[in-house]
């Protein structure tokens, strides 16, 4: 797992390094990481670092600092690099050393001939220290480069020159990112590596800045983090691994109850496949047995593909209702059971339209944007539009889980899973083959299972409700990857979870 932190907070971890005089040293280490990357991309690029073009973009901080001191690294083995001052003047000691070695200082007017000729190109203008809003000179140089680049798109400063995109390596923050929320400026660097210094910085993880940082490659720098709250994980293959919750297969004392059972309400004469797709993302997934709550018409299609589902009310671990609108009454029913007996509730769909207030246990909400702005919209006042969810979708999905004392999986092309205290897991970019009709309802089946597995182990108690959602998005979005069909991901997930389960080589295979 990774852990994206504030800009105050990291500030605040390297605030006694600097006050111990360590400032140039951990300015040293920083741009070595960063060179080091920087020698990674041209080799790729062509092969070798001598001879290389490289521009460097610097501002007054000590985010230029970083970006001369590395290009200094890359001029000693024979790249050709120039420093452009993009706004004031650059670090003193970095410009020093970086002419030393044979680096040149060239005029912003001269910028385009530079950067048309680039192999790479380093942004060092702004890194944490940059405060909201761009200076005119930065937006001005950033549009020029746009428009030079044929790109006029209103993010991405950098394109494809000559049909292949000039590598952009950005120093800890791509300018014109907010480092702890991810916003972008109107204009800002669209990265292809995000060199990133001491800790991880949230923005980078959340959508915004997840879109334009490129791969996000950190650096150590000794900062002690512990004091501090990241604000938002980001959930990898390894923690899968690490942390599904495997239905217990080892002990003899082993039964269908023990291995988790899941109550499912879904699918309805208008939508009977929803309760098809939701049962196979379930059994995948690898419950000890479902029962399904629904009409005589959808169950039907349901037996006939997994003959194993028990229909009817009884003992669960777990519930998850909504996808193709159920009958109400049934849902109902559901949420009763689950309050009652203090039992993880899972919430999509039609199950939402029945929410206008918290319920007393764990819930794990599942809207896409259109859905939360009708569930915020009986919540709390002045609540926003879909759009105004689409813009921030960060934001409302925590509003959203701080109105419901519950977790908020807000779907999108970046699915958030957001907690009641603030904080919230982003599992990345999921499959583009994923927005289909029926893939949501798979995700349900999934996270249904998680809990229900989750809430059968010894100790029953779900201690992260949100982290668990963000791995069955993960498989989920492992899966879409993989197939061209929302109802062909089931096998995916049941493969997935197999391979999870014989643990080995073939668990990493599965997941990679
Ligand atoms: N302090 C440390 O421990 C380390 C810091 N490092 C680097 O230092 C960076 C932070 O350095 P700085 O604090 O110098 O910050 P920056 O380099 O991000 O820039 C700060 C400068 O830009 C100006 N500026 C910012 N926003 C502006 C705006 N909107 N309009 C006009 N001027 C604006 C500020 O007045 C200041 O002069 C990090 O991102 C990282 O790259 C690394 O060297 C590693 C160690």
């Amino acid at each position: 797992m990774r852990q994206g932190y504030t800009a105050a907070a990291v500030r605040r971890a390297e605030a006694p390094l600097l006050a111990a005089g360590r400032g140039e040293s951990l300015m040293r280490t920083a741009a070595a990481g960063l060179a080091t990357v920087c020698r990674r991309v041209l080799t790729e690029r062509l092969g070798t670092v001598t001879g290389a073009r490289v521009v460097v973009l610097t501002g007054p901080g000590n985010n230029g600092g970083d970006a001369l001191f590395a290009a200094a690294n890359l001029v000693s083995r024979g790249a050709l690099c120039v420093c452009i001052p993009v706004l004031s003047r650059p670090h003193e000691a970095g410009l020093e050393e970086f002419r030393r070695v044979g680096g040149r200082l060239v005029d912003r007017e001269d910028a385009p001939a530079y950067l048309l000729g680039a192999d790479l190109v380093i942004d060092g203008i702004l890194g944490i220290g940059a405060r909201p809003g761009l200076p005119r000179e930065v937006a001005g140089f950033l549009r020029e480069w746009q428009d030079l680049v044929g790109n006029p798109g209103a993010g991405a400063a950098p394109g494809p020159v000559d049909g292949e995109a000039v590598p952009v390596v950005a120093v800890d923050v791509p300018t014109g990112v907010d480092a702890t929320t991810g916003a972008l400026e109107p204009v800002h660097v669209s990265a292809s590596h995000t060199v990133t210094f001491g800790a991880d910085k949230a923005g980078m993880f959340l959508p915004g800045g997840a879109d334009v940082a490129g791969e996000v490659v950190y650096v150590d720098l000794g900062f002690d983090m512990h004091g501090e709250t990241p604000v938002v994980e980001i959930p990898e293959a390894t923690d899968v691994l690490d942390r599904w919750p495997l239905p217990e297969t080892a002990n003899r004392g082993v039964h269908k109850y023990s291995r988790g059972v899941l109550g499912l309400v879904a699918g309805s004469s208008r939508y009977p496949g929803a309760a098809v797709l939701s049962t196979a993302g379930a059994v995948s997934a690898g419950v000890g047995m479902l029962r399904l709550l629904s009409n005589p018409e959808t169950a039907w299609p349901v037996l006939e593909r997994y003959p194993e589902v028990v229909m009817g009310a009884g003992r669960v671990q777990a519930w998850a209702i909504g996808p193709g609108a159920p009958e109400p009454p049934l849902m109902r029913q559901a949420i009763t059971d689950a309050v009652s007996h203090s039992l993880p509730i899972v919430i999509d769909a039609g199950g939402l339209d029945l929410l206008s207030r918290p319920l007393d246990t764990s819930s794990l909400m599942t809207p896409h944007a259109g859905e939360l702005a009708a569930l915020l919209a009986r919540v709390i006042t002045g609540a926003p539009s879909r759009e105004q969810i689409e813009a921030e979708p960060v934001r409302y999905a925590v509003r959203a889980a701080q109105a419901l004392e519950g977790v908020v999986l807000l779907k999108g092309r970046r699915t958030i899973i957001a907690r009641p205290d603030g904080t919230v897991v982003a599992p990345g970019v999921g499959a583009a083959n994923l927005a289909t009709a029926g893939s949501g309802d798979v995700l349900t089946g999934i996270l249904g299972a998680l809990c229900a597995t989750a809430g059968s182990h010894p100790v029953a108690e779900i201690t992260d409700l949100a982290f668990l959602a963000g791995l069955g998005v993960l498989v989920h979005a492992r899966a879409g990857a993989t197939v061209t069909h929302a109802s062909g991901i089931a096998p995916v997930v049941e493969r997935t979870v197999l391979r999870l389960a014989e643990g080995g080589p073939r668990a990493h295979e599965a997941l990679s």
